[in-house]
């Protein structure tokens, strides 16, 4: 899974045009996968994003004792366990550079009286796991970490686990996820208190299996109960495109002069489009067309037009409908008129790198003017002036699929181009993105 680094350059490009589609979404793919494996029967998916994620997580379930079969470009079939009926896996878990991998596997295995190591790549084995290891070792479960409650880590599932009520102290959609997919197999009501309010696709698809799911609202916070031991029904599935991949081509078509692209089928649920709202107060121009509903989540075409951006200060509660379209925002902030403020965003210093000093010192690296603060940078862009590129020396991507798009997108718009030091974690969330970026910028596209 860790390629060795493979060093690419993005060159000011022709206007994007025509009409691309986006692979699927990535939080709907490892759930949809994992959801599949928990029901009795078969489920079957198409648009699911075939990216090295998602394919871990297939990899992982499948070492569980679940039947995963690829059936065609993003159709895949999944013949599940049932509801508890995980097996022992036989090697260790490998979750590569994916924290929803490592985060909602281990909810699940922490239910089933089943032992299982989890590995990561050195992205992954950096980031903080005890957000997920504290609730899940008070529903019995039994961990065993690196320092610091890192990976590789052992994980004893406890059957029966125990029940409990968890009140999240970060907003985050894994660790909501991870003890929801405890719950699945635990006896009695298991249930999650979220003060901030984060991407709910678990909860919808939860309910779209049968699980036995109750979402309220209860002191300004929504609470969700999920009732354990209740069968999961096959279903048939049908992934939306993925909106944090749709980012960059937002921001490339708004940044390059002239370009007019379409971008079809991108979901535009209400706790992941944070993004699009944010990039048209800035001035982008965003038009949904064809608003729709696919596989229970809320679908657009989004047409976006070249427009000239203003920097603004963005309110801190918007962060986490937004959380993984920070870094190519800073790319659209360096080309803006004025100055762009973001805070509370001290979550983006634990994803596959420190995507505030990431984007700080690559920005600046290639001309931009950034300060990096505590919980966020503040952006002073050029008004729309290239950017001077990378001249002599490369980006440092630190095995960030979104930092090394979001550069590229910058490479877009700069005088000299971007060289990054590494596009293979591209592959992780958005293979095809080269290719699909060139096919938006030729010449034939319009
Ligand atoms: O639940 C999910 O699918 C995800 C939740 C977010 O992480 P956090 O839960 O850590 O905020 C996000 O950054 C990640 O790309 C996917
Ligand atoms: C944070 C991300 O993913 P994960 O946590 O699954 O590694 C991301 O895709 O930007």
């Amino acid at each position: 899974m860790q390629n060795s680094p493979s060093p690419q350059t993005f060159r000011p490009a022709s206007p994007l045009r025509g009409s691309i589609a986006v692979p699927g979404d990535k939080s709907i793919s490892h759930r949809a996968l994992i959801l599949g494996a928990c029901a009795v029967g078969e489920t079957r998916v198409s648009g699911l994003l075939e990216g090295e994620d998602v394919l871990a997580t297939a990899a992982a379930l499948r070492s569980m004792g679940a039947d995963i079969e690829r059936t065609g470009d993003g159709e895949w079939r999944i013949h599940g366990v049932g509801v508890g009926g995980l097996l022992q896996p036989d090697a260790a878990i490998d979750c590569g550079n994916s924290g929803t991998s490592a985060r909602l596997l281990m909810g699940l295995v922490a239910s089933h009286g089943i032992t299982a190591s989890f590995t990561g790549d050195a992205s992954l084995s950096k980031r903080p796991m005890g957000r997920v290891i504290e609730p899940l070792s008070r529903m019995g479960a039994g961990f065993t970490s690196s320092p610091g409650g890192r990976m590789p880590l052992m994980l004893e599932g406890a059957d029966p686990a125990v029940p409990i009520s968890y009140r999240l102290p970060v907003a985050s959609a894994q660790v909501k996820s991870a003890v929801l997919l405890a719950g699945l197999n635990t006896p009695g009501i298991t249930t999650v208190i979220e003060p901030v309010p984060t991407r709910d696709h678990s909860e919808r698809m939860l309910r779209g299996f049968g699980a036995q799911i109750e979402v309220g609202e209860e002191d300004g916070a929504r609470v969700i109960r999920l009732t354990g031991q209740v069968d999961l029904q096959p279903q048939v599935l049908t992934v939306p495109g993925d909106p944090s991949s749709a980012a960059f081509f937002m921001v490339a078509a708004t940044l390059v002069e002239s370009s007019d692209l379409t971008i079809r089928n991108v979901g535009m649920n209400p706790t992941r489009a944070g993004f699009v709202g944010v990039l048209r107060d800035m001035g982008a121009s965003i038009e949904e067309v064809d608003a729709r509903e696919v596989g229970g989540e809320p679908v657009a075409d989004l047409r976006v037009r070249h427009a000239p951006l203003t920097g603004i200060e963005i309110d801190p509660a918007l962060a986490p409908s937004m959380i993984d379209e920070f870094p190519v925002l800073f790319v659209a902030a360096a080309l803006a008129q004025g100055t762009t403020i973001t805070r509370g965003l001290e979550e983006l210093r634990v994803k596959e790198s420190d995507r505030l000093a990431t984007m700080a010192a690559a920005l600046t690296s290639i001309g931009a003017r950034v300060e990096e603060n505590e919980n966020g940078l503040t952006v002073h862009g050029t008004g729309g002036e290239p950017l001077r590129g990378s001249a002599n020396a490369r980006v440092k991507t630190h095995l960030d699929h979104r930092i090394a798009m979001s550069m590229a997108v910058a490479g877009l718009a700069s005088r000299d181009g971007v060289e990054i030091d590494d596009a293979s974690p591209i592959a992780t969330s958005f293979p095809g993105f080269e290719s699909l970026l060139e096919q938006a910028s030729s010449p034939e596209a319009a």
